[in-house]
């Protein structure tokens, strides 16, 4: 057997104990990675809890986009933080970062980036001893071996990785599943929608005004990633359910999905900034695909499933699905997302999580929820 496997086996990928408790009483340092819509909400967020407690013990040290960076070893007021960067001359760099971090006590980065070059150094900051807190899902969803990787580098270095953002934006579903492996239980299938822009888009798509209107409705509320083909296409979904599978103890590699991609080729091949003019070859298969649904009585629904075979392998599946309304699938509004989960202990009826998937709001309530769990152990 493959040792990345076995070792998914034999433990959840996601540390549970406390971390080292020397650093209780000095500040934790914070480097946020990121003030787009997700880092933004962060700066917010931390801001709104300058005379609440939740921020004592934080110190925001360095701050940074893709251009700029900002570092400041007495702390950076979060409410000024992103007037500071559009004032900054300090070029953005990552070396930059665990140098701001230097000092006692914890040290944090928050990656709120989509950047693969930030992904490829959450090793890196791990082996030091740096903790990571990611909505990024390149480092976990992608090759198993950079997963491996993160575990391998959290063990060395002592540190913790704090990924409730990265798939349900911060839904309690990782936690759920490691809580139930901790206890003895073993995943059997997990089934859901896990895109929180597909599932806006399937919520309020009327098969009458344009696709393409709505993609741009739900790019411009937050809710879908930087380059919204990353959702259309079903390879943020694939990464989502990766990082499910793995914390289940089932090591996938990203060909082990089927991902059925909404995505014309000709889309797809285009350069970014040529995406949203384009966005209307989407209209005319989408009315299509809607309107069989409809004379059928059924719902469009983007699902992902993980299900164990008969033969003891997996099979996983990401795509547009037709439901009949009564589908436990099928409900919920908004950006939610809905997820169920069978195992040893919920062999008949799965435990179902339900809520919103996507937003910045919640997306940053979740990567400070592990910060403070980082923190105060
Ligand atoms: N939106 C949502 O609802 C959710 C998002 N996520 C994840 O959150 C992450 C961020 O998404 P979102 O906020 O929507 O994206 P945005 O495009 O709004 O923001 C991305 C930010 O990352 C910055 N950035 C890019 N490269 C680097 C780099 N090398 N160093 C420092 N900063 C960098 C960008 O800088 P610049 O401003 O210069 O372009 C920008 O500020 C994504 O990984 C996404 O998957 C997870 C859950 C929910
Ligand atoms: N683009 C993602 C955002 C959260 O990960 C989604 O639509 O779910």
């Amino acid at each position: 057997m493959n040792a990345v496997v076995e070792a998914l086996r034999r433990r959840p990928d996601h540390e549970a104990g406390t971390s080292a408790g020397s650093h209780a009483a000095a500040r934790a340092r914070l480097a946020l990675l990121g003030t787009g819509t997700v880092g933004g909400a962060v700066l917010a967020r931390l801001a709104g809890w300058r005379h609440s407690g939740f921020a004592d013990g934080l110190s925001l040290v360095h701050v940074a986009n893709s251009r700029y960076a900002s570092s400041a070893a007495a702390g950076i007021d979060p409410s000024s933080a992103r007037d500071l960067l559009a004032g900054s001359i300090q070029p953005a760099g990552l070396d930059a970062v665990p140098v701001a971090l230097r000092g006692t006590g914890h040290r944090i980065v928050i990656d709120a980036t989509a950047s693969a070059e930030v992904a490829a150094r959450h090793a890196e900051w791990l082996e030091q001893g740096i903790h990571v807190v990611t909505a990024c899902k390149l480092a976990r969803g992608t090759a198993l071996a950079d997963w491996q990787a993160v575990e391998d580098a959290r063990t060395r270095g002592g540190s913790r990785y704090g990924d409730s953002a990265t798939v349900g934006a911060g839904l309690p579903l990782l936690r759920s599943i490691r809580e139930l492996r901790a206890g003895g239980d073993r995943i059997h299938a997990i089934a859901g929608v896990l895109s929180g822009s597909l599932a806006w888009l399937f919520n309020h798509y009327d098969g009458l005004r344009p696709f393409s209107g709505f993609v741009r409705r739900a790019r411009d509320a937050g809710y879908t990633e930087p380059d919204p083909r990353e959702d259309l296409s079903g390879e943020d979904v694939r990464r989502k359910l990766l990082i499910l599978a793995r914390a289940a103890g089932v090591g996938l590699e990203q060909e082990m999905v089927d991902v059925d991609s909404l995505v014309p080729d000709a889309l797809a091949a285009l350069v970014r900034e040529d995406v949203d003019a384009a966005l209307p070859q989407l209209d005319a298969p989408m009315r299509e695909r809607y309107a069989q649904a409809y004379r059928n009585g059924e719902k469009l629904r983007f699902v992902a499933r993980l299900e164990r075979m008969d033969d003891d392998g997996w099979s996983a599946k990401v795509g547009l699905a037709e439901l009949p309304p009564g589908h436990p699938l099928a409900g919920g509004a908004g950006t939610d997302n809905r997820v169920a989960i069978w195992s040893d202990r919920y062999r008949e009826q799965p435990l179902l999580i339900q809520g919103p998937g996507a937003g910045a709001g919640v997306t940053a309530a979740g990567l400070l929820d592990d910060v403070l769990r980082i923190v105060h152990g």
